[in-house]
């Protein structure tokens, strides 16, 4: 725990070209404030202490400005930069490294049930105001622009912007713009196996459900 934390402030030191010292980052970070909090809300809740987890998840936010369900895991190295408007769903998972700046949506769409939160794997930046809705997962070194809405699965190394979110750069390489590049036209095949991906990662995570919801039930006849 102590490992984790030491990390979490390093990654201020550096993410954030702003910041002069560690009396700023312990004093001045309700990013660094609200990670504290949620490792604490977090090691409760897997006690099944789930109300006061709850508890300190909503004292959390009304100090920060930062909701993170205590169910919600993250890695380690986790920094969130001004923080307030960042909503973080129960059943979201974050990797190592990952970087959420102000107004950020960790969230489900209304539609499913069980995991419908985002995975996000390592190194992943969600820039200020995204939103990323659904059971999807966003794959290592994703940059997210700010204030995009992303609702599919996106590959390793990509950069989504807009609304919906679409991948305009992927492996260091511009996606848009390609008309005129005929070297550069875009790949149907990969688009297609893209588009394959996605529904796989879906089917995956209905299976998931579904069996999760037999061993309730199983639960509940015994
Ligand atoms: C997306 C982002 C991470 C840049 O990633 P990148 O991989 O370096 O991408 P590029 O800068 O090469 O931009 C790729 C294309 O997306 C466009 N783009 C970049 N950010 C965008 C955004 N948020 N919304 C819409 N389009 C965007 C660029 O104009 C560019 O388009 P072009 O190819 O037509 O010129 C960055 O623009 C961003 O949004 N960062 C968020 C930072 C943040 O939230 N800061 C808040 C601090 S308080
Ligand atoms: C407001 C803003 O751009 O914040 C990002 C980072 N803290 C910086 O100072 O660059």
């Amino acid at each position: 725990m102590i490992q984790t934390i030491k990390s979490d402030i390093r990654a201020v030191f550096e993410r954030d070209p702003a910041v002069k010292s560690l009396l700023e980052i312990l004093l001045c970070y309700p990013g660094i404030h609200a990670i504290l909090l949620h490792r604490m809300a977090h090691f409760l809740y897997n006690k099944r202490g789930y109300l006061i987890a709850r508890f300190i998840s909503q004292i959390n936010r009304l100090l920060t400005g930062i909701e993170i369900h205590p169910g919600a895991k993250i890695g380690k190295s986790f920094f969130i930069d001004h923080g307030m408007g960042i909503v973080i769903g129960e059943t979201a998972e974050i990797g190592d490294n990952v970087t959420l700046y102000q107004g950020v949506t960790l969230g489900g769409t209304g539609k499913e049930k069980g995991k419908r939160h985002p995975t996000l794997k390592d190194n992943v930046v969600i820039g200020a105001g995204a939103k990323v809705l659904g059971p999807i997962t966003i794959e290592d070194n994703v940059k997210i622009g700010a204030g995009s809405v992303v609702l599919d699965h996106v590959p390793n190394d990509s950069t989504v912007v807009g609304v919906p979110g679409r991948i305009v750069v992927r492996k260091g390489k511009r996606l848009n713009n390609v008309d005129l590049n005929h070297h550069e036209l875009p790949d149907p095949v990969a688009r297609q196996i893209e588009y394959l991906e996605r529904k796989i990662e879906k089917l995956r995570f209905e299976i998931e459900d579904i069996k999760r919801g037999d061993h309730e039930n199983e639960h509940k006849a015994l």
